[in-house]
């Protein structure tokens, strides 16, 4: 009897999940054949390469198949994945306001996780015009200083290992450079006080950004009320703890110094005056803020940093090219040194950041939630309020269609005269539209900064032991090298 009931349970269950990823093909729209339990998800995924590849495979297949966009399934998720540049454009911009969150993981009890980009609606357009001052040129000019500083500990380092005559390990010098950087600009530590924290500041710097597989699943799988019922925290305890800590100490002790000096410079000094004036802004927001800006700021620079250092040790006459510009830049000041100023006269640099972003973008997919039902612009289909959206920007960054050679590193691929070769509407790395990246020019300022340290007085190459081609880390969905 048992037996009998197994098996009728069985069958149903087929029967549910067989129906569960028809979910497009019933809503007239094109899909990737699922497998079982795994969706459109490559067994692959367990193994090696960017787990998210599987998304850059269906941007080839739906291309293939001539159509604008198309279905697929994180295990039996549905997922939308528009491949035209137009559709795309409309997504981001035009129609924004159906597709105005990220589509992830906050919860008003769970403070942390209450950020910048988790956020949506009102409260997110609020956030983001709070935000948006700590990043003009004037306020980027105040923090240049620290960062050119942290620059020249990064210059020493390299000058160490060579006297020592070791290898350097490029990503974890630039780690070292970028935890300092950010540990100054938004959590406002001294570098006096630095020196004492920065093993703490990394250990816990190295929890937020590790990869969170197993929590993403969950908190794309759970109700988010259920799981903050049953305990569930964006970052465990410690963490949030640690932070708090952290940033309660700076505000103190800004508050001791501004009795002094009264100054607004830098990102906490905003926010501060923010919490003041009439509490636009909470404690715990900055926390969670300055906690994001971490996460933001670190892997994403770090990766691109590495990657572009590996390409300029494997194209020497990039690197030379490079050095000559900084070199020729520095020459023109008495003491050599590079303003913020001179950051903008650094073309070349430029043509070098945004190509090595079209190879690897940190974020290769651009991760939407539709957040009002959508008509798809000339055709009846709909994608329902809820539904998750990827725009592939990996593949269509390394599709021969927008790019010329574009398996290549070739900063030349973004100069002015192959512009015209290339769909510069095809260049996503920072994203697009409302919810573009915040800091992408304090991004482009530490880069360049750590670039003018780490060539202009050293050469590069190719250790023995760096693999010619470079393969993904697979527990992450950011784009780092393994
Ligand atoms: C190479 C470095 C970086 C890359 C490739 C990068 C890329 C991105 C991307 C793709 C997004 C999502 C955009 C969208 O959904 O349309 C984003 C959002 C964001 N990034 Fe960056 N980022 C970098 C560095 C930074 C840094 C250094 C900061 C600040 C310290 C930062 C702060 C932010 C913030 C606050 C958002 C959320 C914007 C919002 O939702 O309103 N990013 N970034």
């Amino acid at each position: 009897m048992f037996i009998y009931f197994l098996a009728i349970l069985g069958v149903l269950l087929y029967f549910i999940l067989k129906h569960k990823h028809s979910y497009w093909t019933r809503r007239k729209i094109v899909q990737e054949k699922p497998r079982f339990l795994l969706g459109s998800v490559d067994k692959r995924i367990f193994k090696s390469g960017n787990p998210t590849q599987f998304v850059r495979d269906a941007y080839w297949n739906l291309k293939k198949k001539g159509v604008k966009h198309g279905g697929m399934y994180l295990f039996y998720t549905p997922i939308w994945i528009p491949i035209d540049l137009n559709l795309i454009k409309q997504i981001l911009v035009t129609d924004y306001e159906s597709f105005s969150s990220h589509g992830l993981y906050h919860h008003k009890n769970d403070f942390i996780s209450e950020n910048i980009f988790t956020k949506e609606g009102e409260e997110w357009k609020t956030l983001r015009s709070n935000l948006s001052p700590t990043f003009t040129p004037a306020k980027l000019k105040t923090m240049y200083d620290i960062l050119y500083n942290f620059g020249h500990h990064l210059e020493a380092q390299i000058a160490d290992s060579c006297s020592k005559r070791q290898a350097i390990r490029i990503r974890e010098t630039t780690a070292s450079y970028l935890t300092d950087v950010i540990a100054a600009c938004f959590f406002g530590i001294e570098a006096d006080r630095l020196k004492e924290t920065k093993r703490e500041f990394e250990h816990y710097g190295n929890v937020i950004t590790q990869p969170r597989p197993l929590r993403l699943l969950l908190e794309s799988l759970l109700s988010w009320n259920l799981l903050v019922s049953l305990g569930y925290n964006f970052f465990p305890k410690k963490v949030t703890h640690f932070f708090s800590k952290l940033i309660k100490e700076a505000v103190d002790a800004k508050e001791r110094n501004n009795l002094k000096i009264r100054v607004r410079k830098d990102y906490l000094d905003i926010v501060m005056q923010l919490m003041k004036d009439g509490g636009h802004f909470s404690f715990e927001e900055v926390v969670a803020n300055s906690t994001f800006m971490y996460i933001a700021g670190y892997e994403t620079s770090t990766s691109a940093l590495s990657y572009l250092m590996f390409e300029l040790a494997k194209n020497q006459d990039v690197q030379n090219k490079l050095r000559s510009e900084i070199l020729s830049i520095g020459n023109n000041n008495a003491k050599g040194e590079i303003t913020y100023e001179d950051l903008s006269k650094m073309k070349y640099a430029d043509m070098c950041i945004t190509e090595i972003l079209r190879c690897y973008p940190a974020l290769p997919q651009l991760p939407r939630a539709c957040t009002k039902e959508y008509r798809i612009p000339g055709t009846d289909q709909i994608i329902e309020k809820g539904t998750l959206t990827l725009i592939p920007i990996w593949a269509i960054q390394n599709d021969p269609d927008y790019f010329r050679n574009p398996t290549k590193f070739d900063p030349e691929n973004m100069s002015s005269e192959n512009k015209n070769s290339n769909v510069e509407d095809a260049w996503f790395a920072f994203g697009y539209g409302p919810r573009l990246c915040l800091g992408y020019k304090f991004a482009a300022m530490q880069i360049k900064i750590a670039l003018l340290n780490y060539l202009r007085n050293y050469k590069y190459t190719l250790n023995d032991k760096t693999p010619e081609n470079l393969t993904f880390d697979y527990d992450t969905i950011l784009l780092c090298p393994a």
